[in-house]
């Protein structure tokens, strides 16, 4: 027998229980529904990111958090629903939604054969900006990347942490008023991780937003103001850290929501000998 159809959103999108966008969000998020084929990776996301917030964004893996971030940012449109970036809704408006945004995609391709220093150049001219503030912003960012010694080796060369700082620098030069990362701690050493979330922090204390996705709890508990548990494409809980985790570590309030812990009876054969 055939599995069941996955439901078909109606000719006006899904619908959605929330109010209309918060003006006054960094993101608001009404509504995202997004389907590959027969698979819906998003089904109805509704999310207010404060401006000003840390905003964390956990989920197992497959959750639908890269899809959710790049409707939210502009690289994938959604099927359905609507994304505002501090009041202006960034698919009808992308000329003034999107120089307000500094992204971190997961897995897009960068210009690998520039060397640092020039893909961070070639970002901050292709923001708009004149060259002696690029030229100046971009030694800022390599010395506090820790890559400064590395700035005339070509990206193709860097390791996958390097890869990592470079192209968050890129999502910097910009000075953009919301950032969007996606697993910017991934590959990255404990000290670059650790400068990296001073200036994450620094910018936060300032003004700016601030929203990762991670798969470490540890990390979004002890640094996020804000968090949202996602799991087959839906939002299961969201609000402050401490009133989604409710007393528990983040951790145990993750998997009590999102379940999938197995007891550690399988795989026999990996304990037997061979030899
Ligand atoms: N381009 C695509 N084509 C087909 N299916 C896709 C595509 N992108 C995502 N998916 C599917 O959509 C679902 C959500 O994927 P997504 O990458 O958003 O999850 P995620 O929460 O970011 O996962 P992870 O934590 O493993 O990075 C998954 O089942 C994935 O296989």
């Amino acid at each position: 027998m055939n599995p069941p159809a996955a439901p078909e959103p109606g000719p006006a999108g899904p619908p959605s229980a929330a109010p209309d966008p918060d003006p006054t969000a960094a993101l608001s998020l009404r509504g995202l529904w997004r389907r590959f084929g027969e698979k819906i990776a998003v089904a109805g996301v509704d999310l207010d990111v404060p401006a000003g917030s840390f905003f964390g964004l956990v989920g197992p893996n497959g959750a639908g958090k890269t899809t959710t971030l790049s409707m939210a940012t502009g690289l994938l449109r959604p099927d359905f629903g609507t994304v505002h970036v501090l009041g202006t809704d960034l698919w009808a408006h992308p000329e003034v939604a999107k120089p307000r945004l500094g992204v971190l995609p997961d897995g897009l391709r960068l210009f690998d054969r520039l060397t640092g220093a020039q893909l961070l150049h070639y970002a901050g001219l292709l923001h708009g900006l004149d060259r002696p503030t690029v030229a100046a912003r971009a030694e800022d960012l390599l010395v506090a990347m820790d890559l400064a010694a590395d700035r005339d080796t070509v990206v193709v060369d860097y390791s996958a942490g390097m890869t990592k700082k470079i192209s968050l620098a890129c999502a910097m030069i910009h000075a953009p008023r919301v950032l969007v990362l996606d697993e910017p701690f991934e590959a990255v050493d404990p000290v670059s991780a650790a400068n990296i979330r001073d200036i994450l922090g620094r910018y936060v204390d300032d003004g700016g937003t601030v929203v990762v996705s991670s798969h470490v709890m540890d990390l979004v508990q002890r640094m996020c103001t804000h968090v949202a548990v996602i799991a087959g494409g839906h939002v299961l809980d969201a609000g402050t850290v401490d009133d989604v985790r409710g007393g528990q570590t983040l951790e145990d309030r993750f998997v009590g929501l999102v379940g999938g812990r197995r007891q550690a009876g399988g795989l026999a054969w990996l304990r037997t000998s061979s030899d």
